[in-house]
């Protein structure tokens, strides 16, 4: 049984520039968004473990004595997260039922759940009961990093319950943050969970949604930057649904059948992203209108690059032409394959023309909303701090 109740949340992120490329170690950029998931996992009936998942309507509930028998051998030890192997994956697939299909990714989040429960309570040998409900308001496969939120919500939740990290009641009404000791601990769980999603994340997703604010990724190395000018972004669900590790895997077979072609645009979008670094910065000091021609380039630049390496879609081409009769540069951000495109406002884009481009792209059947970037990383909620909406849902289960 658990001691007590603990809910947390994670942001989502917006990949400015470098995704795909960083799974293959080039530089990304990327913030935090202010569209953020929740967990809660609270003591459950005695003997058992459910899981709801509304957003991709799953509910599931298991016996005790079944999960106990699916306790790994080896206790590795908490701080050595340890990276899921194929024939625990499929074990876990087995118990849960659940088919081995590349499409259904759903399923992928019950085994990110069984597989980081199971490694997180091993050396104590002791499982809780317990009950969990998650709730987002990302859309779910749609490019935002839900599902690097819903793992670092699930790793926080059940560190703090192992209490692996801190775990102390937050004061009413109020979040809190974890150490950053605390903190790399969560990110390194979550990455194993986003293993388990994506098939071979880079880590900079689960970066963003534990440490939030904007970063550069390179290789599992982590720079915050720390002054960003406020950038205005126009965010595009073009509805397309999409996985991201099909999507992944999709661009790791074009390099391995074409190396001579796909490597150089690989190796060409790694300064994209390190040219708009440098113009962020030059901006954080003085903004000029000529870095947002700048910025505006670059995101025309690396949308031509994401479309040869075969992760772009007719949707996204839409969003592009639609913005660009109105000025706007936009781009595909995340795996891409349909999802979310970015569009970069300047300062000199009149009011009226972002309405009426929101409202063409909401005609084409997309949603469309500017956003607000920068939100802070995974966050320890009392309960009196989360919104009505969101307390109804997750009492609810
Ligand atoms: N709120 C949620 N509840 C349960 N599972 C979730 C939730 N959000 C995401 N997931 C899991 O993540 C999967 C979607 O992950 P995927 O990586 O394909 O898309 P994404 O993370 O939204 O986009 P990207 O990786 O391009 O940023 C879902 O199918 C599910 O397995
Ligand atoms: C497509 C990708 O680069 C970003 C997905 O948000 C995958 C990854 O970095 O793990
Ligand atoms: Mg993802």
């Amino acid at each position: 049984m658990l001691a007590r109740e603990c809910i947390v949340s994670a942001p989502g992120k917006v990949i400015l520039h470098g995704e795909h490329a960083v799974v293959h170690g080039k530089v990304a950029l990327a913030v935090s968004l202010n569209l953020r998931t929740y967990l809660r996992i609270q003591p459950g009936a005695a003997g058992r473990v459910s899981i709801n998942m509304p957003n991709i309507d799953t509910f599931l509930s298991w016996d005790m004595s079944s999960l106990h028998a699916l306790l790994p051998a080896s206790r590795a030890g908490l701080q050595n997260a340890v990276e899921p192997d194929a024939a625990v994956v499929l074990k876990l697939r087995e118990y849960a039922g659940l088919g081995d299909g590349l499409e259904d990714t759903r399923s992928l989040a019950v085994l990110a759940f069984l597989y980081i429960y199971l490694s997180v309570f091993a050396e104590s040998r002791e499982l809780p009961s317990l009950t969990m409900a998650v709730w987002s308001e990302l859309p779910t496969g749609a490019g935002l990093g839900s599902s690097a939120a819903f793992s670092v919500c699930l790793s926080a939740a059940l560190l703090a319950s192992r209490g692996a990290i801190a775990c102390s009641a937050v004061e009413a009404g109020q979040t809190a943050r974890w150490s950053d000791e605390d903190l790399e601990l969560i990110n390194k769980w979550a990455f194993q969970g986003e293993k388990i999603i994506h098939g071979n994340p880079s880590g900079v997703d689960n970066a963003v949604g534990t440490w939030g604010g904007a970063l550069r990724y390179l290789s599992g190395k982590i720079k915050p930057l720390s002054s960003t000018p406020v950038l205005r972004i126009l965010l595009t669900n073009t509805r397309v649904p999409r996985s991201t590790k099909v999507l992944v895997a999709g661009v790791r077979d074009k390099i391995t059948k074409f190396p001579a072609i796909m490597n150089p645009v690989l190796e060409s979008i790694d300064p994209i992203s390190c040219e708009c670094e440098r113009i962020l910065m030059a901006m954080a000091r003085g903004p000029e209108i000529q870095h947002y021609r700048v910025l505006e380039e670059l995101i025309d630049i690396n949308q031509h690059h994401l479309n040869v390496m075969g992760v772009g879609h007719p949707s996204l081409d839409r969003l592009c032409q639609v913005s660009l009769a109105h000025g706007l540069h936009s781009k595909l951000t995340g795996a891409g394959g349909g999802g979310c495109g970015i569009t970069l406002l300047t300062p000199d884009t009149d009011s009226s023309v972002v309405e009426r481009s929101i409202q063409e792209l909401k005609d084409c059947g997309y949603d469309c909303w500017e956003t607000s970037i920068g939100a802070p990383g995974v966050l320890h909620h009392s309960p009196s701090s989360l919104t009505e909406d969101v307390l109804k849902i997750l009492n609810s289960y």
